[in-house]
């Protein structure tokens, strides 16, 4: 590799980095109040032996997982199991909806199967547009739960089908990678403020 190549590639890495800590920084100015709405949300959740269902598509099925993992198992402190079931992991139920029915319900039929009244569903989409992130949250709203959507641009169709209890984290950017690493920030807000109300 040329040292023009890697002086150019350099560049790049460090525009990532730059771009990434100014969306933060941005998301920290404009976001904190709905995150702790978030935070408060989940927080009577779980305290009332409720439990949350997470989805989303891509890097976002990613997140969901993430998610999920840090409530069952822990976050950085030792604590009772927290119960949350990410929509993305089990491939023969993906595979059979998607398949028999269409990809559009593979999250809203589990909504429907295991979501119970005062449950939450987080719903992860950067665009704020994947259909079967939309129909889970018209799922969860049926069966009496709310929702927490994470988006960003512009918040998509989600912004528009949301209801006033529920709370919509939309990153103030439009580049789908800033928008998701912010999503893993807040995503680990989330499991902390939870851990501090219910465990300090
Ligand atoms: O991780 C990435 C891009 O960074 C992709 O896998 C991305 O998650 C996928 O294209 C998703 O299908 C995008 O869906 P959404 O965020 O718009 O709901
Ligand atoms: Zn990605």
């Amino acid at each position: 590799m040329s040292d023009e190549i890697k002086k150019n590639l350099e560049q790049r890495v460090k525009k990532h980095f730059s771009d990434s800590i100014e969306t933060k920084q941005k998301a920290a100015e404009t976001m904190s109040e709905d995150i702790v709405r978030a935070i408060n949300l989940m927080h009577q959740a779980l305290a009332s032996e409720k439990k949350i269902l997470a989805c989303g598509n891509g890097g976002s099925a990613a997140d969901a997982q993430h998610f999920a993992a840090e409530l069952v198992g822990r976050f950085e402190r030792e604590r009772r199991e927290l119960p949350a079931i990410a929509l993305s992991t089990d491939s023969s139920i993906l595979t059979a909806i998607a398949n028999d029915y269409s990809y559009e319900v593979i999250f809203s039929k589990q909504v429907r199967a295991l979501g119970h009244a005062g449950d939450v569903l987080l719903g992860i989409s950067t665009s704020g547009n994947s259909a079967n992130v939309i129909a889970a949250i018209e799922a969860a709203h049926l069966k009496g739960m709310s929702v927490i959507a994470f988006t960003g641009k512009d918040g998509g169709k989600i912004k528009n089908i949301l209801k006033n209890s529920d709370v919509h984290l939309c990153v103030p950017a439009d580049r789908t990678a800033r928008i998701q690493e912010t999503h893993l920030l807040l995503l680990h807000c989330l499991c902390d403020g939870v851990d501090h109300l219910m465990f300090d």
